[in-house]
């Protein structure tokens, strides 16, 4: 249904609805996470793309950071570049390491700026090397079975995690009224390029930032139990407890882990999200109706009204 089918009353009733959201989060920094595999449909992002506008123009402050693992497997395999992952990382010898800035600092981000500017916004594409803002380091990934006496350190190559954002880049271009999207490509201090899971990338510029909420948009509707349905508020001992019993694996464990560490170390809020619902963003910000699985730094099971209790019109 457009606009102009709606009935009139029906559409100012949305927007008055909307209004103590806005006033609630009206100048606050969400940082959006837009992971490759819910770039899905041409019309999703699109209305991806209108959403992120549609915050910036209501005084929000949005910053996307994008990831791009289906599209880098893609030109992959057209390469014919085998790829395989440890616990939810590519591992990236420099081949693979060129692909993967290419996709990611490429294709992807600039595909996503243009929709963003299409959509009526001002975006700049970036990545982590630009003014060398996502400082990096190797990760070292360990693993210890019961018959080994010590663990063993697994090299997968050029893959990074975080160990200092800088945002005065950002800060000065959200001043401006632009809207950052950011890469997730690391550097050192040497010059030596990063891939970084775009999760913990996402979760790290969201903490330097004090953001209000992280958004990680993504495939799924939410966090799935062991029985297969949606927790819709995960407390951090429901977490400890679902690793444990291997039902947070692949993709979603660093989902997961960056989500916790981001409400531990400052942001209000993180949300896993459905990123195959048409307007997934502004539904979680702007509407009670919440599409997916809310983080909170609590070891009780967070609800969507004690998330926003610090408004009481709000909820
Ligand atoms: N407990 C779980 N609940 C939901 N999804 C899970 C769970 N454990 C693993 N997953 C997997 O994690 C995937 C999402 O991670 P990922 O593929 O990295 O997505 P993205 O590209 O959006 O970052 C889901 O598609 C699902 O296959
Ligand atoms: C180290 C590592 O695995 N990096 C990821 C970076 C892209 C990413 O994270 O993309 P999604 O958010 O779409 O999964 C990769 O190479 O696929």
């Amino acid at each position: 249904m457009t606009q102009s089918e709606r009935d009139p009353r029906q559409v100012v009733e949305i927007l008055s609805e909307a209004l103590p959201y806005i006033q609630r989060f009206s100048g606050k920094t969400v940082v959006v996470k837009y992971g490759g595999n819910a770039m899905t449909e041409d019309t999703l992002i699109d209305s991806f793309a209108r959403d992120i506008v549609l915050l910036k123009e209501v005084g929000l402050n949005p910053i996307v950071v994008h990831g791009g693992g289906p599209q880098i497997g893609e030109l992959l395999e057209r390469l014919s570049i085998e790829s395989r992952f440890v616990d939810g990382m590519r591992v990236t010898d420099a081949q693979t390491m060129d692909v993967v800035e290419m996709v990611l600092g490429g294709l992807v981000n600039k595909s996503i700026v243009n929709l963003i500017n299409r959509a009526g916004g001002q975006a700049i594409g970036l990545t982590g090397k630009d003014n060398a803002q996502i400082r990096a380091r190797q990760l070292k990934v360990t693993r210890q079975t019961p018959e080994m006496t010590a663990p063993e350190i697994i090299d997968i190559g050029h893959v990074g995690e975080v160990e200092h954002v800088s945002t005065d880049l950002i800060e000065m271009l959200t001043s401006a009224h632009y809207i950052p999207v950011i890469a997730p490509i690391g550097v050192d201090e040497a010059g030596n390029a990063y891939n970084i899971n775009a999760d913990l990338v996402a979760g790290r510029v969201a903490e330097a930032l004090n953001a209000e909420k992280l958004m990680l948009l993504t495939n799924v509707a939410g966090l799935m139990n062991e029985h297969g349905e949606i927790v819709t508020g995960l407390s951090t001992a429901e977490v400890d407890r679902l690793i444990d019993l291997g039902v947070i694996h692949g993709g979603m464990l660093p989902k997961i882990r960056c989500a916790l560490e981001a409400v531990k170390h400052g942001v209000a809020s993180a949300h896993i999200v459905d990123g195959r619902v048409p307007h997934a963003t502004l539904l979680e910000i702007f509407t009670n109706a919440g599409v997916g699985t809310l983080i909170t730094d609590t070891r009780e099971v967070p609800t969507r009204e004690t998330d926003r209790s610090d408004n009481a019109d709000a909820g």
